[in-house]
């Protein structure tokens, strides 16, 4: 559904987003991260054809978004970082007035600003003022509003950002939920999200792809993906662990819970089993670590290769 193929953007001097490429299929719940300043906003107008490439194509649907941007964005559900919202306005005036824009009237209006209403849990807000809504209620009349064509492609630009915990789920849920038919593509640097939510996660540093993988995948390349955490009592335990051919390493934590880390590609949780039912270790508690994703992203988000670049 989109296709993005070799993109470069450069602001004056400065590249913005170098050599981007990716593919995207229906059902994906796609995560693009990245510190500030890595070029994700840059991507996303790009792809949502607001934004045009200093070199590379993006196809939607096949669609070359920046030759007939117009065609391309009938297909394409676009959530800006801020969304500009006519303050004055009802949530459900608005809505009309962007559907209107989008040419449809009467009955099929009404239905498609009732179908946005309903799926973005807006109707008890509904003939509310803009002014007078609340952070959460504000993000979903933005969300509500790429919805009125029903694209099969969504843009959604840190979609949660600024939310309280609790409207973060609900934003979270209507994104899963309206994944199933389409494409999703959102961007955030919140890590905690794109394991919630994407299927993939996109990460970039100053412009580039430094990984593309599933949110598992890339917590499998965690130095604490596979470690064993071990409640026990006995007799050297953490001596005993450190001897197995297995294990890379044993810490002892200050409150007496002792950590194993595997060797490189190993899974260690039934040799330290077996080692607690040969020694007689009473065992309160045993957990195996499935990785970290904010280790694993300040890892390849900082190494050389990806530091700041300038056109040449
Ligand atoms: N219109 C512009 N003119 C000049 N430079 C720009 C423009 N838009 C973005 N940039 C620069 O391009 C780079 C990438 O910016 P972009 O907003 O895409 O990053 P981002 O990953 O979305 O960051 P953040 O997480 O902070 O939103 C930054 O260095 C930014 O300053």
């Amino acid at each position: 559904m989109i296709k993005a193929n070799h993109l470069i953007k450069d602001f004056g001097r400065r590249r913005a987003v170098d050599d981007v490429s990716f593919e995207v299929e229906k059902g994906t719940v796609l995560g693009f991260l990245g510190p500030n300043g890595a070029g994700k906003t840059t991507t996303i107008r790009m792809v949502a054809g607001f934004l045009p490439p200093s070199a590379g194509t993006v196809h939607v649907k096949g669609i070359d978004v920046a030759q007939n941007p117009v065609a391309a964005q009938k297909s394409i559900g676009y959530m800006p970082e801020t969304t500009p919202l006519y303050e004055d306005m009802t949530v459900s005036g608005f809505l009309r007035f962007l559907a209107e824009v989008r040419g449809f009237n009467g009955a099929e209006r009404n239905s498609r600003v009732d179908s946005a209403l309903d799926r973005c849990f807006l109707q008890p807000v509904r003939n509310q003022s803009i002014d007078t809504l609340s952070k959460g209620y504000r993000q979903r009349t933005c969300l509500a509003q790429t919805l009125l064509h029903d694209p099969d492609i969504l843009l959604l630009d840190e979609p949660t950002e600024g939310l309280d915990p609790n409207q973060k789920q609900v934003v979270r849920d209507m994104i899963r939920e309206m994944a199933s038919e389409r494409v999703v593509m959102l961007s955030t640097h919140v890590l905690e999200e794109v394991e919630a939510i994407c299927t993939r996660a996109i990460i970039v540093s100053n412009g580039r792809v430094v990984a593309d993988d599933t949110p598992a995948a890339l917590k499998a390349r965690s130095s604490q993906y596979n470690a064993v955490t071990l409640s026990a009592e006995g007799e050297g335990i953490a001596d005993k662990l450190g001897k197995l051919p297995s294990v890379k390493e044993v810490h002892a934590l200050e409150d007496g819970k002792i950590v194993a880390f595997p060797k490189a590609g190993k899974s260690i949780a039934s040799d330290v089993l077996a080692a607690a039912q040969a020694n007689k270790w009473k065992v309160a508690d045993i957990k195996v670590d499935d990785g970290r994703l904010d280790e694993v992203f300040r890892q390849i988000t900082t190494t050389e290769d990806t530091k700041k670049k300038e056109v040449a």
